[in-house]
């Protein structure tokens, strides 16, 4: 691995100098949209203003005969928006590192778009070496083009080795800003028995010993992906980038949209990824901290203003690990409200 001043060394004469703190950016909701359709893509001037990230997606679920319209859709829609002025995010998932795609998407982006693109999500990265070549690329083309600044990375968690090295891949490059779980992907890589994109499955339970009179066992589903985001949290957070939720495929069913969400959210993640407008409002809802959440840490901190010691609120022990949690809760609901006037009314800030 590179030395400490290595590290942050531009890999490029001429690229612009590697960020040494993130942009500090609220990302509840990364919405996906197919640049390809024009139709849709139409639409995302009125759907920006509602959402934290806008994503034009050039992978899976772009035909591989649109994938240059989904190219040349990016290239128009990075100027048909003025994603800045909105503060809203601007990314894009290129094609595989090993699809005859990904090199033309990444020279076109850096020099028409370069700028204006905060984030190039990489899918299907197995290991650090993914993100080491990728650096160097986005190096060489921003010292190119002239970029002014370096435009960040984001994997997608989504095969078996990718999970095995999620420690190094976070660590991999000052580039990285975070990593998503891709729970279809890494289904079929793990050769899991589902065909559901994200939730819970109604087959994985544990179930009650049987009864000495015969009767049901009771039974609990259990949670297929706890081991998976835990992994990736504890990486992200060691790294200080940001863990997300994916895709959840089932648009018909909020209510399990919401849950998937919400597990997210409580195990440390930052947002999740939106595939339907009606996915936005959840993601906005889920991880944005409830207001009395809020409202309570609050009083954690003025309990404690140097933040040590032990307090007593509402008959539950407070000390210096709760007033961090706290601080945690109130700095993620300082920055919403920064960006949200419905939440900074809400939080009171
Ligand atoms: C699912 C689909 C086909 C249903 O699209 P639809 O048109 O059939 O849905 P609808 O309910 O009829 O649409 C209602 C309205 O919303 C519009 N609309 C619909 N979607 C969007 C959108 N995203 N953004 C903005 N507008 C949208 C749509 O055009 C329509 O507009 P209209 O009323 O004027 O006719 C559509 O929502 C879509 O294409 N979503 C994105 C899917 C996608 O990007 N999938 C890849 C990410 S998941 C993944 O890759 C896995 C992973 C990580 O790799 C791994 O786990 O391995
Ligand atoms: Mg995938």
């Amino acid at each position: 691995m590179k030395t400490a001043r290595g590290f942050f060394k531009p890999l490029a004469i001429g690229a612009p100098a590697p960020w040494r703190e993130l942009p500090a950016r609220v990302e509840r909701m990364i919405h996906f949209v197919p640049p390809h359709l024009d139709k849709v893509r139409a639409k995302v001037g009125e759907i920006a203003p509602t959402v934290d990230v806008i994503l034009a997606n050039l992978e899976d679920a772009i035909p591989a005969d649109a994938k240059g319209a989904a190219l040349a859709g990016t290239i128009a829609l990075s100027r048909e928006v003025d994603f800045k002025a909105l503060g809203v995010g601007l990314w894009v998932r290129i094609n595989c590192l090993n699809s005859p795609w990904h090199l033309d998407e990444v020279a076109t982006l850096v020099e028409k778009a370069g700028d204006r693109i905060d984030v190039i999500m990489v899918p299907k990265v197995e290991g650090p070496w993914d993100i080491f070549y990728i650096d160097q690329l986005l190096a060489s083309l921003e010292a190119k083009h002239g970029v002014t600044r370096p435009i960040l990375l984001h994997a997608i968690l989504e095969t078996a080795e990718g999970v095995m090295n999620v420690e190094q891949i976070a660590g991999a490059s000052p580039r990285m800003q975070g990593i998503s779980l891709g729970p279809a992907d890494l289904a079929a890589s793990r050769a899991m028995k589902t065909t559901r994109v994200g939730g819970g499955h109604p087959g994985y339970r544990v179930i009650e010993d049987p009864h000495a009179d015969g009767s049901a066992r009771a039974s609990v589903q259990q949670d297929l992906w706890h081991y998976t985001f835990a992994k990736m949290v504890d990486a992200c957070a060691a790294h200080g980038i940001k863990p997300f939720y994916g895709p959840f495929g089932a648009i018909d069913d909020p209510v399990a949209c919401e849950q998937q969400f919400r597990n997210a959210f409580l195990m440390g993640c930052a947002g999740a990824w939106s595939l339907h407008p009606s996915q936005i409002a959840i993601a906005k809802q889920v991880f944005s901290p409830d207001p009395a959440e809020v409202a309570f840490a609050k009083r954690i901190l003025e309990a404690m203003p140097d933040g040590s010691g032990v307090a007593m609120i509402d008959g539950k022990m407070q000390d210096d690990a709760t007033w961090k949690q706290a601080k945690v809760m109130v700095d993620c609901a300082r920055q919403i409200a920064a960006k949200d006037a419905e939440y900074a009314a809400l939080y009171g800030f």
